[in-house]
């Protein structure tokens, strides 16, 4: 495997939300980044993504006009996947879809050498049945970066079935080397993160359609009232919303019904573990 110390060139696949990001992300640590998609203009779109970002950035003094400039100057477009030989280290943020994210594993397992672990950014979709595509299942791993990726500071590293100790210690490594902190999930149908918001976003869906409150009103609810910066429908448009759909389709399929009350939480109410209120739900609170 190659390991951190030796990694210079990230091949992006993939430059549409977040591809783009995370190759400023990457060349704004300082990174070499070879950018793919499959049309020049989504290429160009791409690049032009990072520019308007990267001048952003420069306005909020959050970068030096030659900070920018060296990020701006790291990341090379293609349309070529063979462009990427010479990457150490390669992440995939193409269409959450696993007969196509498997092709372009199989063609990525071809084009790099044999050391060069390969990342997937998929929300939902199995590591294990993307890395099957591979001859090297246990140097394949999740890194699940966040929309907006050069803003959002988490990012899930998914462990598949065969991912090794070291590769997965190598994907915090490295999103931890652009910035970013991280946290584990299992190889289970969509990993910590998704598999929480999707219902919820769902349920917004269905309660807005459902006459509950208007939309404004689903969104200003959820935000006032449960503190996120973000309501349900406002959420869903940010992240995409065939995104979302890919997403809940998926976990439908894997999961099932996910709509009635957990066990677990009608056991704690039996035993009286209500929450702060009681000083023990989840977790425990000083009385
Ligand atoms: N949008 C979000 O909020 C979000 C958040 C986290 C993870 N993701 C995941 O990231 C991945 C990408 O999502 P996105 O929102 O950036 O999608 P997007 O539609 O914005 O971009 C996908 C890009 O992949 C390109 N593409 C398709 N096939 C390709 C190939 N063979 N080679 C190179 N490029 C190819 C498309 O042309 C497009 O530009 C998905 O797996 C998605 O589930 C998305």
């Amino acid at each position: 495997m190659r390991e951190l110390d030796e990694i210079e060139t990230w091949g992006v696949v993939g430059a549409g939300t977040i591809g783009h990001g995370i190759a400023q992300a990457a060349a704004t640590s300082g990174y070499d980044v070879v950018l793919r998609d499959v049309e020049e203009e989504l290429v160009e779109e791409g690049l032009q993504g990072i520019e308007s970002s990267l001048s952003r950035f420069e306005e909020k003094d959050e970068l030096t006009s030659e900070e920018a400039t060296a990020a701006r100057e790291r990341v090379t477009g293609t349309t070529d996947l063979a462009d990427l030989a010479d990457c150490d280290f390669v992440v995939e943020a193409i269409v959450e879809n696993m007969e196509i994210k498997q092709d372009v594993f199989a063609e990525l397992d071809e084009t790099v050498e044999e050391d060069v672990v390969l990342a997937t950014n998929t929300s939902t979709l199995s590591i294990t049945a993307i890395a099957s595509a591979t001859d090297r299942a246990e140097q394949v791993v999740g890194l699940h970066f966040m929309n907006p990726v050069p803003l959002m500071e988490g990012v899930e590293v998914v462990v598949g079935e065969r991912t090794s100790d070291a590769v997965a210690q190598l994907a915090h490594d490295l999103a931890e080397d652009v910035g970013k902190t991280t946290w584990e999930s299992d190889d289970k149908p969509g990993f910590v993160t998704n598999r929480v918001l999707m219902p919820w976003i769902a349920e917004g869906i269905r309660a807005f359609d459902e006459g509950v409150a208007t939309k404004a009103d689903m969104d200003r609810g959820m935000k006032l009232g449960t503190n996120v910066p973000m309501g349900p429908l406002e959420l869903a448009d940010h992240i995409g919303l065939d995104i979302c759909l890919d997403a809940m389709q998926t976990l439908h399929e894997e999961l099932g019904d996910r709509y009635k009350p957990p066990y677990l939480l009608k056991r704690k109410v039996e035993a009286g573990d209500l929450g702060k209120k009681s000083g023990r739900g989840f977790y425990e609170y000083e009385e």
